[in-house]
């Protein structure tokens, strides 16, 4: 194989080429933005994942505060944006709004539904939940449409936990009951008498951040803990004195049942009929996670027949509640308009969380509270990140190749690397790869968020195959193989021996590089775009197809000729800055020696 460089070789540059038929709105845009995003400030283990890009937004992006949030996050939020903070929209008027906006903030009372997504055409790159639950976020429709989402996970755990102890107690001493009373004019002392908290067994369902809070706070009281949470770690109840049970143990043994679980189809109505009925009877239920944890008539009928005495419940099926609801107007039942996050602590908290996470989202840095993206951890972007640009050109070649009626459907990877297949995560390259193979011949925009889903969309197979090599395990990668399977070709020397099309590269002093085309040995720098040329090696043909592109002012900026043997058949591939016009790749094309030429966008 015979390689040079050009003396016109541009300076390596490893930034995104954008889409032009898209804003360039959320593209996952490697490597150039590829930043890292670390907080010394949160404690927790930090993932980062690759987000959005303004960069090529003109003027300040908009952010859309359609719910009242904290100063301090909004004084944030006005350095880098536009601030649009509108509350009490309709839905109607949140569509209208959405499409002029690209990012939106919430908290619980904003439904963030499928139609706000269609209605924001994809300008809408990030919705920030300021708070914990998302279940007012169509997660399905944002991650469809590109869209990330953040929330704010740890801002708000304590507030929760003190408004659910909050309401233990009073609902234990009758405290809403007997204030009420107090003001109508009334002295009902006796009516009134509660029951002690000391001594008595409390089940905290959902043994997470809130869970955990208030499983330390009720010990403090001198409960006895147990709690239910099937994913979470007995070391870490046992470290706080709390014993992990099974579901029918903690509903059947508890005086208090507290829930703090998210609202999954697992936990949806996980307190009914069924379960009520399995309760110590006179149970006590406080709820501050979601209204949807509880079948809220069932609860009723579980009060009527005085299976449960008292319920204390920050939060409903629907939000508000009816007024005539029975449960909310039940004399033994307490009830808070959902103010478990309301705190001015945990307020500012949220907000300044949010509003880091949205703006971040926004420059391009890597988000690390994402909802709806694979997790990447750190240190494995990190190494990928030479190979990011590869995958994603190696893709967009590959697809480029194709001709014929037969659709791309089967498309194996190859990752050659002398790490154990179990030390190279490839998550990040398999986004890459789809959103190179999708966007030459699509409108869809793929990023990290929906690269796996909108290949399942289209029938794409993508299939990864590892293969250990010799070497140095240092660098995480030798090279990636992309090959597409029961496909033509428009240049028919890019299909192998075994019948597919297959493009290999590899990374060169952190530059992506085309090293194979078909069973052709070549090697071009991938930048810019790329010419390739079946040729009868012989002299002369390097400065016959260099003089065409000069004429044009096309700049060359590398060439390799790949070939069987001496004097036959060759893969010539040439790097070009500018792209040739038809007419000068039609006169390459008909030089005798040539057989046949594609050019290749990258
Ligand atoms: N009322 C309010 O204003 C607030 C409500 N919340 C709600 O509190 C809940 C908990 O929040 P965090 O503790 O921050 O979340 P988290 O994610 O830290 O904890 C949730 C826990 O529930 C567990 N879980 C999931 N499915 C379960 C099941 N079927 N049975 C038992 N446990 C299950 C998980 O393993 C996890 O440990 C969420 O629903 C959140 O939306 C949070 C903050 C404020
Ligand atoms: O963070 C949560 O999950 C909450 O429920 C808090 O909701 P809010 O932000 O107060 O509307």
């Amino acid at each position: 194989m015979a390689s040079f460089k050009t003396p016109a070789l541009k300076t390596p540059s490893l930034s995104f080429s954008s889409n032009s038929r898209l804003p360039s709105a959320f593209s996952v845009t490697f490597p150039d933005n590829l930043r890292f995003s670390r907080s010394s400030s949160r404690p927790q283990r930090r993932f980062l994942i690759v987000t959005a890009s303004s960069a090529s937004i003109p003027g300040k992006p908009t952010v859309l505060v359609a719910e009242k949030l904290g100063e301090a996050g909004l004084t944030l939020l006005k350095q880098f944006a536009n601030v649009d903070c509108s509350y009490n929209l309709s839905p109607e008027e949140l569509c209208t709004k959405i499409s002029l906006c690209d990012a939106l903030i919430v908290r619980s009372g904003t439904k963030v539904s499928r139609e706000v997504f269609e209605s924001s055409a994809g300008r809408l790159k990030v919705v920030g939940r300021a708070g914990v639950g998302i279940d007012n976020v169509d997660l399905a429709a944002a991650t469809e449409h590109g869209c990330l989402v953040v929330n704010a996970p740890t801002a708000n755990t304590v507030a929760a936990a003190e408004h659910g102890i909050a309401l233990l107690a009073a609902m234990a001493r009758n405290v809403a009951q007997a204030d009420a009373s107090v003001k109508a004019g009334k002295w009902q002392r006796n009516k009134y008498v509660g029951v002690s908290l000391v001594g008595k067994t409390i089940a905290v369902l959902g043994f997470g951040k809130v869970g955990s809070e208030v499983a330390r706070r009720a010990k403090g009281l001198g409960m006895h803990v147990i709690a239910h949470d099937p994913y979470a770690s007995a070391d870490r109840a046992r470290a706080i004195g709390v014993e992990l049970v099974s579901f029918e143990e903690a509903i059947a043994t508890a005086d208090f049942i507290s829930l703090h679980m998210p609202l999954t189809p697992a936990t949806n109505k996980i307190l009914n009929d069924e379960t009520f009925a399995k309760m110590k009877k006179g149970v006590r239920i406080i709820n501050v996670a979601r209204g949807g944890v509880i079948d809220e008539e069932a609860l009723v009928r579980a009060l009527d027949a005085g299976i449960v005495a008292q319920a204390a419940l920050d939060v409903f099926t629907e939000e508000p509640p009816k007024q005539d609801s029975k449960l909310v107007q039940h004399d033994r039942v307490t009830v808070t308009p959902h103010l478990g996050a309301s705190t001015m602590e945990a307020q500012e908290g949220v907000a300044i969380e949010i509003a880091e996470a949205v703006v971040g989202a926004l420059k391009g840095e890597l988000a690390a509270t994402a909802v709806n993206a694979p997790m990447v951890p750190a240190e494995v972007l990190t190494e990928l990140k030479p190979y990011v640009e590869l995958a994603e050109k190696l893709g967009r070649l590959a697809v480029q190749l194709v001709a014929g009626v037969s659709g791309v459907k089967n498309v194996k990877v190859s990752y050659a690397s002398s790490r154990a297949p179990d030390d190279l995560d490839t998550r990040l390259l398999r986004a890459m790869i789809t959103k190179g193979l999708i966007e030459p011949i699509s409108n869809v925009y793929v990023n990290l968020v929906n690269a796996d889903y909108t290949a399942k969309q289209r029938g794409l197979r993508i299939t990864e195959e590892r293969n250990i090599i010799d070497g140095s395990s240092e660098s995480a990668l030798e090279s990636i193989q992309v090959q597409i399977a029961n496909v033509e070709s428009r240049f028919a020397s890019a299909i192998s021996e075994s019948g597919e099309i297959k493009v290999e590269g590899r990374v060169k002093d952190g530059i992506p590089h085309l090293t194979k085309v078909g069973s052709f040995e070549v090697d071009v720098s991938l930048e810019g775009s790329i010419i390739l040329c079946r040729q009868v090696d012989q002299p002369g043909m390097i400065g016959k197809v260099g003089s065409i592109l000069g004429e044009e002012n096309v700049n060359v900026s590398f060439m390799s000729v790949g070939r069987i043997a001496p004097r036959k058949q060759a893969v010539m591939a040439i790097g070009v800055d500018d792209q040739p016009s038809k007419q000068s790749l039609q006169r390459i094309g008909e030089i005798p020696a040539i057989e046949e030429i594609v050019f290749l966008k990258l």
